[in-house]
């Protein structure tokens, strides 16, 4: 936790120990200046609990440099020693990097602190300043022999940069250079420092290197690949053919192309004649090929479904000259069953080219397609440092983490019958704020949408529903909608999980966790992006704990969150619902069973383990009225313990709202109704077992009851599975899948 040291407050100027920061100490009009430095860390070098922007160093020094301690000792809250540190001294001093008379104060200090006595030890950590350079060449190295000695006393000096996500390099320094036309671009879009991943990549690309980057969520990945391309393809062709195709940007989501075409716009056009095309699924492929055909099409960006069928299918694309390939969130792509696809597209391609392979999560199968398609790849890892909170004091050391250093991730332990209360409650306290909560499937994104907007206490909330099975139209309404609002909430599956950049998302809910744990860091990388704060929330059922030690291990820190005790009991408001709307009710029944269908599919079966889902607990949590007969119920292979039913309604009874839809049901019933008298009527009479067939003779022992019984379920178990694959891949729709699981004759 960062507090505000009672000594920062009152730290008058000219009352520094040593000498070194006269001149330079906080005073109210410096702090009015540069609000966020009254933030520093409770103890020196706690770097990553500081504000956005602030950097630290501290200073090690020897007793001949102790000060007046007198005056420290009056300012005792803020001089409190870390224990065992009796002479530790802590000291703050706010400095703005952006201001000259600072920076000049800055440089005075480490030249005089090179000129100190060896035994002085200047410790810099993360310090990202103009002055690195300095201190590298001119600071004595640390030693531990002061520390020991308890002769330890530090001195913490806060830098604000613009944002602590941005190097000290700027794009106009790096090497090769880049062209006025794209330092305009980028200045003209207020970009003028790189981030890490732009500094150490956009020299690689344009020095003709291959590269595989593996950067956090927010890191600016998209500026690290499009300057590149751009910057090739104007040294390349002057005057590209129409149909000369020179640069590919494959990504896996519609929402994703979109996004990187948008931000691709402004550099693509500084090159004279090239155009570039947007091709994405959802629209026709003709009118896609009757637009190149006309307008032609020297970048192609999109997904790799239309990506493919287009190269496909105009055999005039010309490949020739083609100089760049990339590949954002690759292990999506792969993840997604694209690998023919993209082999394929590379298959058309010739070898001598450059390839980027850009993503947050490195996985196998990237590293197989970083051997396939790109040659002697320069491998850049980019890592956010943060201090593991719930680490043992000991081993309180910054460590690399996989998400953003701004990004607070809580985990919330909660029964599946509390669940809805308790994200009434987060959606309430985060009421002026813009939250995103991820659901397992498209059919609770479908529930929860229809529900949440009808519970009292969520009056007045804008809640947005997204999630793939959309119609594209729709799909991208919501997005448009949600990215417009300053406040409100996304509840989508994890087509938004990856690379969408939404400005000013403040919060992350994964109502549940994500099947895939790689999924886990691109929910969360919604919020915190580049270099801002942000806070996410993972709801965990009692049994699912372990996950929270399994993302420790993967650099993914959490901490716990307690259950809230004032969350509203909305269950019995989500009943009410689903008594007068059969919509509502329908819905909370399709939600429930593609939930449990979903968890089957969880990557970590040995910590989200289906047998011991509480479907009782879970089905009050959908605020259903009665359990669906689905098989894990009627075989009791899974717990409905806590499940308490609405016996005084029968469902056939329940209406939609929809007068309409009420009137065509209806009329389905009668038609039913109907058709099965007719078959009773028709169908004779069946003609009863021969008692004397042996095998109908023999009744079953209880054993081959139950070994029968296994086969029956294990069976039905291969087909649900083998159909949810059928729905992933699009093969069959989502009422296709309701029908054939028999979900849809349990409403
Ligand atoms: N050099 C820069 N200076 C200032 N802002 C930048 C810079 N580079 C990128 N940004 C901004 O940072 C945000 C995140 O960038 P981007 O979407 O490229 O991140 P990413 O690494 O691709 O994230 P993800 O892994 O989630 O896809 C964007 O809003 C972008 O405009």
């Amino acid at each position: 936790m960062t507090r505000e040291p009672a000594g920062n407050r009152s730290v008058e100027p000219n009352r520094d120990p040593a000498g070194f920061l006269s001149g330079f100490a906080l005073t109210p009009s410096s702090r009015a200046r540069c609000p966020n430095s009254i933030q520093i860390p409770e103890r020196s070098a706690s770097l990553t609990q500081s504000r956005a922007g602030l950097l630290s160093i501290e200073l090690l020094a020897v007793p001949h440099l102790r000060p007046a301690t007198a005056s420290f000792r009056r300012r005792r809250s803020f001089e409190q020693p870390p224990s065992g540190r009796s002479l530790s001294l802590h000291r703050a001093v706010a400095i703005d990097i952006n201001r000259p008379f600072h920076r000049a104060a800055i440089a005075t200090f480490l030249r005089r602190a090179a000129t100190l006595p060896p035994a002085l030890a200047l410790l810099l950590r993360n310090v990202r300043s103009p002055f690195e350079a300095h201190r590298a060449a001119t600071l004595p190295c640390l030693g531990h022999s002061a520390e020991h000695r308890g002769l330890r006393r530090t001195i913490t000096m806060e830098f604000e940069l613009p944002n602590k996500a941005l190097t000290t390099m700027r794009f106009s320094e790096l090497n090769p250079p880049l062209s006025e036309k794209v330092l305009e671009a980028l200045s003209e879009s207020g970009f003028n420092f790189c981030t890490p991943v732009q500094a150490a990549t956009i020299p690689l690309l344009c020095s003709f290197k291959d590269v595989a980057v593996d950067a956090a969520t927010g890191s600016g990945k998209t500026l690290a690949f499009v300057i590149p391309l751009v910057e090739i393809l104007r040294r390349s062709s002057s005057n590209p053919k129409p149909h000369q195709v020179l640069g590919i940007i494959i990504s896996p989501t519609r929402e994703l192309s979109h996004q990187i075409y948008h931000v691709a716009q402004p550099f693509i056009s500084t090159l004279a004649n090239v155009k570039s095309m947007l091709l994405v699924g959802g629209v026709e492929v003709k009118s896609d090929m009757k637009k190149i055909e006309e307008e032609g099409a020297n970048i192609l960006i999109g997904t790799p479904g239309r990506l493919y069928d287009i190269m496909n299918r105009m055999d005039f694309l010309d490949f020739k000259n083609f100089e760049i390939l990339i590949l954002d969130e690759a292990d999506r792509l792969l993840d997604m069953g694209f690998q023919k696809q993209i082999t394929s597209i590379i298959s058309l391609l010739p070898k001598l080219r450059r390839t980027g392979l850009f993503s947050a999560t490195q996985t196998e199968a990237v590293e197989e397609l970083a051997r396939a398609g790109l040659r002697n790849p320069v491998r850049v890892e980019v890592r956010a440092e943060a201090k593991l909170l719930n680490a043992p004091a000991a081993s309180k050391q910054p460590e690399s983490t996989k998400t953003p250093s701004g990004l607070q991730i809580e985990y919330l332990e909660c029964e599946a019958d509390k669940k809805p209360s308790q994200l009434v409650d987060i959606l309430i306290k985060n009421r002026s704020r813009k939250v995103i909560i991820y659901f397992m499937t498209c059919a609770c994104v479908d529930y929860w949408g229809v529900v949440l907007p009808r519970l009292s206490v969520l009056k007045g909330f804008s809640l947005v529903p997204l999630h793939g099975k959309m119609k594209q139209t729709v799909r991208e309404k919501a997005l448009a909608s949600f990215t417009s609002l300053s406040n409100g909430v996304l509840l989508c599956t994890d087509v938004a999980a990856r690379g969408l950049d939404i400005p000013g998302v403040d919060c992350i809910v994964q109502y549940d966790p994500p099947q895939d744990p790689n999924v886990f860091i691109h929910r969360v990388g919604r919020t915190a992006r580049l270099g801002k704060q942000g806070h996410a929330v993972v709801f965990l059922l009692p049994k699912e704990e372990s996950y929270v030690e399994f993302l420790r291990i993967r650099r993914v820190p959490l901490q716990e969150r307690k259950c809230s005790d004032n969350a509203p009991d909305v269950v019995p408001q989500i009943r009410s619902a689903a008594k007068k709307d059969r919509d509502v009710m329908e819905k909370g029944v399709r939600a429930f069973v593609s939930y449990i269908r979903a968890y089957k599919e969880h990557h970590c079966s040995y910590i989200f383990r289906w047998k011991e889902l509480e479907i009782g607990k879970l089905a009050m949590g959908h605020g259903l009225l009665q359990l669906p007969l689905m098989p894990e119920v009627k075989h009791h292979s899974l717990s409905t313990e806590g499940f308490v039913p609405v016996d005084d309604i029968n469902l056939e009874d329940i209406k939609y709202r929809d007068k309409s839809r009420e009137k065509q049901r209806k009329k389905n019933l009668q038609a039913k109704k109907e058709a099965k008298e007719k078959e009773k009527e028709a169908k004779p009479e069946k003609p009863s077992k021969t008692p004397s067939a042996p095998t109908a003779m023999r009744k079953k022992t209880a054993r081959q009851r139950r070994a029968q019984q296994t086969i029956e379920d294990e069976e039905e178990l291969m087909q649900d599975y083998r159909l949810l694959k059928k729905l992933k891949k699009g093969t069959i729709d989502e009422n296709e899948y309701a029908k054939l699981t028999g979900a849809e004759e349990l409403l």
